[in-house]
C-alpha cells in the first residue's frame, strides 16, 4: 500500500512534478527559440512555484456574474487543472472569448507576462477569464511558475535585434512585479 499523504504533502508533491514539467516545456521553448538553453535553465531552475486553487459556486444568474476578471498571469508558465470538468474557463482569442473546454486528464499550459518579456513578444501571454456556471460548482488548480527573483528579466539576447524589433527593456524581476501592483 502506498503511505497514507496528507494534504500538504500531497500539495508539495503536485508543486514538485509541476515544476518537473514546467522545465520540460522551457526546454522545448527554448529550442523552438533557438535561446542558450543553459541561460534558460539558470533563469528558471530555481523559479518560484505557487498554487492557487479557484473554488467557483453556482451563480443562478451566471451572465451576471464572473469568476475571475480578465486577466494575464504574471508568470513564466501557469500550469492549470480543471478538476470537475466544469466548463468556465474563457481565452481571448482576436478579440472574442473562446471556451477551453476541459479535457479528462488534461492540463492547460498557459503563458505568462515574464515568458512574454523573455521572448520579447514572440509568444504572447494569454488573456483569460473564468465564467460561472447556474447549476454547477468548478474547481480549477493553477501552478504558477515564475523565475528566480535575484535574476534581471528582459528578452534572451538572440531575441532582440534585426529581425526583431526590442519590445521590453530589461528591468530586475522584484521591479517588475512592483510595477504590476
Ligand atoms: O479557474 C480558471 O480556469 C482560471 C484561473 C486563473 O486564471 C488563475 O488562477 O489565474
Ligand atoms: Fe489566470
Amino acid at each position: 500500500m502506498p503511505p497514507k499523504l496528507s494534504f500538504r504533502e500531497k500539495t508539495e508533491l503536485y508543486c514538485h512534478e509541476m515544476k518537473v514539467l514546467a522545465m520540460l516545456i522551457l526546454g522545448s521553448l527554448a529550442r523552438a527559440l533557438k535561446v542558450d538553453a543553459v541561460m534558460m535553465w539558470e533563469m528558471f531552475e530555481d523559479g518560484v512555484p505557487s498554487i492557487r486553487m479557484n473554488y467557483y459556486l453556482p451563480c443562478p444568474e451566471p451572465s451576471k456574474a464572473i469568476g475571475f476578471s480578465p486577466h494575464s498571469d504574471a508568470d513564466a508558465l501557469t500550469i492549470l487543472y480543471q478538476f470537475n470538468y466544469t466548463d468556465g474557463l474563457q481565452i481571448r482569442k482576436d478579440g472574442i472569448w473562446m471556451p477551453i473546454r476541459p479535457i479528462p486528464n488534461a492540463l492547460i499550459v498557459n503563458k505568462g507576462d515574464i515568458m512574454e518579456i523573455f521572448n520579447n513578444g514572440i509568444y504572447r501571454n494569454i488573456e483569460h477569464r473564468a465564467t460561472v456556471n447556474s447549476t454547477k460548482e468548478r474547481l480549477s488548480v493553477a501552478t504558477f511558475y515564475s523565475c528566480r527573483l535575484d535574476t534581471d528579466l528582459g528578452p534572451a539576447p538572440n531575441l532582440v535585434g534585426l529581425p526583431f524589433f526590442r519590445l521590453f527593456q530589461s528591468s530586475s524581476t522584484s521591479r517588475t512585479s512592483s510595477l504590476r501592483g
